[in-house]
């Protein structure tokens, strides 16, 4: 039988001399029958899958069907029909970020937030008063969990002892400017922690990039860090800064950002001192389909060693239009429909330690992110609330989703829509007829999140 090739859904991986390469000696029937007799797959194994084999050029259709319902089993045989999502913001404290990632478009140089810049910056700073309040307002609403991630302010420092300690310090390799030269900074990362802890909210923030920022200039260690953030309010970690954990896609597409095993430290003394963690990719770019699944591997060894302390993976399918990446021609896209279903299934089936797979909508949008929980996915993110990561690279997928649009789309494809926390701990099916909303927040009463936010007369973002 002759299959249907797709050349456009081949991973633009021409350009680059990487020694990591989709090359194997397994053959894709081999490593497909693992896959549905449950083996624990090896990183030839997963390359096969994810290429739909290296014997064919570009993505065979009907292979790739055969590697999407293998992995739709496994998600049924180990979580059930359940979709979970969450009630929860985003707050993002500060824009300001010296970084440099090629990929990202969120940040703003950060000498334009200083007091002395004459000219306007189109970036934003929130003091710890300000994300307190945001939080606040949210809580009421009815979330369970706030999302903080931020750039790398040259004034954000662990705490006070760490200012004092950064003032001493080479500007040049600590990247630190005192507070006293921005028109408005963000306080301590304690500081925040500590006012977006408001009642018992859920805190999930500080990236292992961020936590290394809260770090630098000293010999602390990340269990010392992320210790005193812990008994500032923080609860778990996400793990974004992941990217792709090959140093040689990082040298390419975010030179400046700490590196595999920097970002490995820190996730695994993140689980040591009793956090949760999240772990993401994010694909679609330079990298190979062999770093995906290197990738992959990464994060199933780190698995083992946190002690199942990874609640959920979440690929983030790289969204390209305004960002450097494309901008400067480096990339002409990013993946296609065929490569993100497959991202998803391999997921399923290689992170056989990992309960949760999430599908995102900010990524991926409706009609695609109902799909993937289809092919190996089982979460479907959270109400967020707002949203600038996206957006500001180009991004098309709005800022909300509320409980009844959630409810609506998930009994859509025949599943039963369940609340989660941060967690997935608590669970709570969905019954009945709408309107819905949160349960399971510290104030959630079961008003919906957006007619509260009409009473409260702050529009909706979609
Ligand atoms: C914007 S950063 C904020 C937190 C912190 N500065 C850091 O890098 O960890 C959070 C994550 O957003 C993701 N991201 C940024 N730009 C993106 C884009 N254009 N498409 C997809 N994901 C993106 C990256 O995975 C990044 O690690
Ligand atoms: N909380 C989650 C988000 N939030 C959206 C982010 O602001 C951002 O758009 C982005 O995901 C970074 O690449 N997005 C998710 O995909 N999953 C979440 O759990
Ligand atoms: N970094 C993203 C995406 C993300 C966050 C947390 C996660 O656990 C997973 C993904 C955010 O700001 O929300
Ligand atoms: S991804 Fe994070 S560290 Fe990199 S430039 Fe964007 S905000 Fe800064």
């Amino acid at each position: 039988m002759t299959s249907a090739l797709d050349p456009e859904a081949v991973p633009d991986d021409g350009d680059f001399e990487f020694d990591v390469v989709p090359e194997t000696d397994q053959g894709f029937e081999n490593a497909l029958a693992k896959a549905r007799a449950g083996d624990r797959l090896d990183v030839a194994d997963g390359i096969e899958l994810i290429t739909t084999g290296t014997d064919v050029d570009g993505i065979d259709h009907e292979r790739k069907e055969r590697v999407l319902q293998a992995a739709d089993e496994r998600r049924r045989d180990v979580v059930g029909e359940d979709v979970t999502f969450v009630a929860n913001l985003n707050n993002n404290v500060t824009t300001a970020c010296n970084t440099g990632c090629l990929f990202c478009n969120f940040k703003d140089t950060a000498h334009t937030f200083e007091a002395e810049y004459d000219g306007e910056t189109d970036g934003f700073t929130k003091t710890p008063t300000e994300s307190r309040q945001v939080v606040a307002d949210a809580l009421d609403m009815g979330i369970y969990e706030v999302t903080s991630v931020s750039g790398l302010h040259p004034a954000f420092a662990l705490d006070d002892e760490h200012h004092e300690m950064l003032r001493e310090s080479d500007w040049r390799e600590t990247n630190y400017k005192p507070p006293e030269r921005y028109a408005k900074h963000p306080g301590t990362y304690v500081e925040q922690m500590d006012a977006m802890s408001v009642g018992d909210v859920h805190l999930h923030s500080m990236t292992p990039e961020e936590g290394y920022h809260a770090k630098r200039g000293t010999d602390w260690t990340y269990e010392d860090v992320y210790g005193r953030l812990a008994d500032a309010g923080l609860d778990s970690v996400p793990g974004t800064a992941a990217e792709i954990l090959v140093d040689e896609v990082r040298d390419v597409i975010c030179p400046g950002k700490i590196d595999t095993g920097e970002w490995l430290a820190a996730m695994e003394a993140a689980g040591n001192v009793g956090l949760d963690l999240t772990a993401t990719i994010m694909y679609g770019h330079v990298e190979t389909a062999a770093h995906r699944v290197v990738h992959l591997d990464e994060v199933r060894a780190l698995q083992e060693r946190v002690d199942g302390a990874i609640t959920e993976f979440v690929p983030l399918s790289f969204v390209h239009q305004q960002t450097p990446l494309f901008e400067h021609g480096v990339v002409d896209g990013g993946a296609s429909p065929a490569e993100d279903a497959l991202m998803i299934a391999v997921s399923r089936l290689y992170l056989d330690n990992v309960e949760h797979v999430q599908s995102s909508w900010v990524k991926y949008g409706d009609e695609r992110g109902l799909k993937y929980l289809n092919c190996g996915a089982d979460d479907f993110m959270g109400t967020i609330l707002s949203e600038e990561i996206t957006k500001r690279a180009g991004g098309e997928y709005g800022e909300f989703r509320s409980f009844d649009d959630y409810v609506e789309m998930i009994r859509s494809i025949g599943r039963r829509p369940v609340e989660r926390s941060t967690d997935y701990r608590q669970r709570r099916a969905i019954e009945g007829d709408g309107p819905h909303g949160p349960r399971l927040g510290p104030r959630a009463d079961g008003t919906p999140l957006l007619s509260r936010r009409d009473v409260d007369g702050v529009a909706a973002d979609d």
